[in-house]
């Protein structure tokens, strides 16, 4: 303890018999103060004297006794009483006796001995406090301490107190006598030359006459630091309120403590206030009062009422502290721990500050200044009764009300009374709400509608956007597609901007739709948060909730512009924007490009060779091809800007024409022929002749002139596939087809024979092989002409025809059963004369022979 706060002290000195032992004992309890019995010490030292045989009279011998005395006090073993040792034996029964009472009277007279107990006295003085009762514990003792009362009663009162006291006990006095007695000892010990009995100046004296113990101890508690009183404003100076509390003197409180927190004096004489006494009159006529720990201390009085009889207090979160928040009941603070402020742990009690809210006081410790609360339990026993009532109303579609309670990214947890919901983002708004905090605030109080209840779960989940109108329904009608509007930018992303187009009904502008000619632009660039803006409605999809806008469809397309303004076959020009393996983009009027295929560059050469000459910015000249504003494209042509040579070539000689040329390039494969006018063919090897040619270089070299027929064109379409076999076969063909017509539907096997020997024999070697190709074509063409029923003839012998033998009845040869036969071709010979005549002959000669 330092200096400037010594260890507070009250003096309850008094005559024998006032009560004072009985109140000091309750004060120094009530207060959890040390008690000094300074009486005892003197009967102790009267008690050791007798004992010890000496005159009570020789103050010499008694000193001593007084010096070697050892006196403990100690608490009984049942702990419900003091008992005191005096040098090490148990006297406090004989110490209580009146005897005793007047020995101690008679040695307390003796200086040295009372000088011998100052320091056994002063070593009482411990904190937190001291409640010292004896004669001069105010006067002598303890001077400077800040409470001070004498205790005193009629000496016949006192007397009566003390017969009952002694005739418990058990022992035989009478009333008379003690009385006579206490008179005698009030007498000694106040006439005495060494600390007589009398009160201290600033004492508060109390007569107990006539008042019960606890009127007499409620008279003391009055009294002591702290207690609150009550007094009357009698003065208000510049910087105290002077206070007449029924005490000794007047008190002071600093002016300060009388002042509202706007600053206005909140007291007038005359008025009756509360105060807490601080310290009695010092010595210096002043007694120092505190208002504010009279408020204080009538707060502890209410929080100890409240947690005595288990009832909620009132207070207010005022903020975080580690571990909890602290709560303010009126000028005491209070501890919440966090895990006591609801039922379920909570982090942000933002929702709960600045309100009155009900608390239970879970522990209270006066002299230390701790109040720990609970607002959990509170919140559990409303929690049955609110929640009972609560689940009655907990259907789907209900409309209830509840408050904020916390926020999170993905909502707000809303406290129904008893059971809190989930207002998830979605349901907060019609509209996008990026977060939580843009709709609702932690407290506010709304109204929400059931959207789902999981009783097993005990989750529910609320809708605030379902009180209102649903501004999706039937919105493609409201909004056709194709339809143009204006609407607020709400959102610029990477990938587009939304565009409200009404309260709570958004739209996307896909990047894409935004800028007619870069598909790519920064959308940023294009709108900014709270434009306004025009839009074109591209879809509606009523069901995901999703609308599709387009910015750029409500400026003009440049393609459906050009192709309004070009058709195919105009001239355009601009300049080349870009080189790519596939062709040439070249910029075009509104900010568009058209294409120029690596094909399309030039009729004769590759496009990949040319474009080789091409650089970006390089002036163009081209022909539109194709225009598709749909597919934005735009089909140019270089090479079209002049007439294709070979497209004339084909109008003058259709396929299967006999053409002429001239061989420009032959190898073992083919040959090029050259036709003129920039246009080529090729002659495989295999086609240079009906026979097998292998090496086209045998037959063919270059400047040859050569006739053959146009048979196709290669993949590319640029080159013409020529035969030369086909122009022959086809000259064969025409003069069989003379032949024909002129034998008049009879094909003459001679004739055939004697044209393909004719062929064969124009080949250098007439080799078997030869023979036997034209044998095989022989035959060939003859049953080819059997097929159209043409006969054969084979001069003089006969001639073959295929007769038509119609359906008929036959017989299975092995069954023998009848059967239906087919009809069908039949080959037929029918001999000749010749033939005849020369099988008759045989037959003439085989008869006789
Ligand atoms: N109003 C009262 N105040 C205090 N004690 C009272 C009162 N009425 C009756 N008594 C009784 O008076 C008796 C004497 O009290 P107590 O011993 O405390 O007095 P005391 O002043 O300490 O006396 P002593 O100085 O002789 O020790 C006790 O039995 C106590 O219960
Ligand atoms: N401070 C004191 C205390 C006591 N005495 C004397 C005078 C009393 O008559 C006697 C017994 O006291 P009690 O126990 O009755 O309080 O002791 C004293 O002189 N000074």
């Amino acid at each position: 303890m330092s200096r400037t706060a010594p260890v507070p002290v009250l003096t309850i000195d008094g005559p024998s018999g006032s009560g004072k032992g009985t109140i000091s004992r309750q004060v120094a309890e009530h207060l959890g103060w040390r008690l000094l019995d300074s009486g005892a010490l003197y009967r102790a030292v009267g008690y050791a004297a007798g004992a010890a045989g000496l005159d009570l009279s020789d103050a010499e011998a008694v000193t001593r006794c007084a010096q070697a005395t050892k006196i403990r006090f100690q608490p009984s073993a049942d702990g419900s009483d003091t008992r005191i040792l005096v040098n090490g034996h148990d006297a406090t029964d004989e110490l209580r006796t009146e005897t005793a009472g007047a020995a101690a009277s008679a040695i307390a007279s003796i200086v040295p001995v009372r000088q011998a107990l100052v320091e056994l006295q002063l070593g009482f003085r411990k904190a937190p406090g001291l409640v010292a009762d004896g004669r001069d514990m105010g006067t002598v003792i303890f001077p400077d301490a800040p409470f001070k009362v004498f205790l005193t009663a009629s000496a016949a009162e006192r007397a009566k107190r003390r017969y009952k006291q002694l005739k418990e006990k058990g022992l035989n006095v009478t009333l008379a006598s003690l009385q006579r007695e206490i008179e005698a000892r009030d007498h000694r010990d106040a006439s005495r030359a060494v600390a007589p009995l009398r009160p201290a100046p600033e004492a508060v004296l109390v007569d107990t006459t006539g008042m019960s113990i606890d009127q007499s101890q409620q008279a003391i508690a009055k009294l002591k630091p702290g207690a609150i009183v009550t007094g009357i404003v009698v003065e208000i100076r510049n910087d105290v309120v002077v206070i007449n509390a029924g005490l000794k003197s007047e008190g002071i409180v600093p002016i300060e403590q009388f002042k509202g927190e706007d600053g206005t004096l909140e007291v007038n004489v005359g008025d009756h206030v509360k105060v807490a006494l601080e310290a009695l009159e010092d010595g210096f006529g002043e007694t120092k009062l505190s208002r504010e720990k009279a408020k204080r201390s009538m707060v502890w009085d209410d929080l100890e009422e409240a947690f005595d009889k288990e009832e909620t207090i009132k207070g207010m979160i005022s903020g975080k502290v580690k571990g909890g928040f602290t709560v303010d009941i009126k000028d005491v603070r209070a501890f919440l721990p966090g895990s006591l402020v609801d039922v379920r742990p909570v982090r942000e009690p933002t929702y709960l500050e600045g309100k009155e809210l009900e608390f239970k006081i879970i522990k209270l410790d006066r002299k230390r200044n701790n109040v720990v609360v609970s607002r959990r339990a509170v919140v559990e026993t409303e929690f049955s009764a609110e929640r009972e009532q609560l689940l009655e109303r907990l259907v789907e579609g209900a409309v209830i009300k509840g408050v904020v309670k916390n926020l999170t990214d993905y909502g707000a947890f809303v406290d129904l009374g008893g059971i809190d919901g989930l207002l998830h983002i979605t349901d907060m708004a019609w509209k996008r709400v990026r977060h939580p905090s843009e709709v609702v605030n932690v407290g506010d109080e709304l109204e929400v509608r059931v959207l789902k209840f999981d009783k097993e779960r005990n989750r529910v989940s609320l809708g605030l956007k379902q009180l209102g109108d649903d501004p999706w329904v039937n919105i493609s009608r409201r909004y056709p597609v194709g339809s143009r509007l204006f609407g607020k930018v709400s959102n610029v992303t990477d990938y587009g901007c939304f565009v409200e187009i009404e309260p709570g009904v958004e739209g996307l502008v896909h990047v894409s739709e935004m800028d007619w000619t870069n598909k790519n632009v920064n959308p940023a660039k294009v709108v900014q948060v709270g434009d306004e803006t025009e839009v074109m409605v591209l879809d509606v999809d009523e069901e995901r909730r999703r609308i599709s806008l387009g910015i750029k469809q409500t400026r003009s397309n440049p393609w459906e512009a050009f192709a309004a303004m070009h058709k195919k076959g105009d001239k355009v020009s601009g300049q080349i924007k870009s080189i790519t393996d596939f062709g040439v983009f070249i910029g075009l009027e509104g900010g568009i490009d058209g294409l120029v295929h690596l094909s399309d560059i030039s009729w004769q050469m590759s496009g990949e060779d040319l474009v080789r000459n091409f650089k970006k910015g390089d002036e163009i000249e081209a022909v539109v091809l194709a225009v598709d504003p749909e597919r934005e494209r735009i089909s140019l042509g270089i090479k079209q800007m002049e007439q294709d040579p070979f497209g004339q070539f084909m109008a003058n000689h259709p396929r299967g024409s006999v053409v002429t040329g001239t061989v420009k390039e032959v190898d073992a494969k083919g040959a090029v022929i050259d036709l003129g006018e920039g246009v080529e063919g090729y002659i495989r090897a295999n086609d240079i002749a009906k026979e097998r040619i292998d090496d086209a270089t045998q037959h063919l070299k270059v400047g040859d002139k050569v006739e053959a027929k146009f048979t196709g064109m290669d993949r590319k379409g640029r080159q013409l596939s020529l035969s030369i076999r086909a122009k022959d076969e086809e000259d064969v063909q025409e003069a069989l087809a003379e032949y024909s017509s002129a034998a008049g539907g009879t094909t003459k096997l001679g004739a055939l024979l004697k044209e393909q020997l004719n062929k064969a024999e124009r080949q250098t070697h007439l080799a078997f092989a030869d023979v036997e190709l034209a044998v095989k074509s022989v035959v060939e063409q003859m049953s080819q002409a059997l097929s159209q029923g043409e006969r054969i003839e084979v001069r003089g012998f006969g001639s073959f025809a295929l007769h038509y033998r119609p359906p008929r009845m036959g017989r299975n040869p092995k069954t023998g059963e009848s059967v239906a036969l087919p009809g069908k071709h039949v080959p037929h010979f029918k001999p000749g004369k010749e033939l005849r005549e020369r099988v008759n002959q045989r037959l003439e000669e085989n008869a006789a022979g």
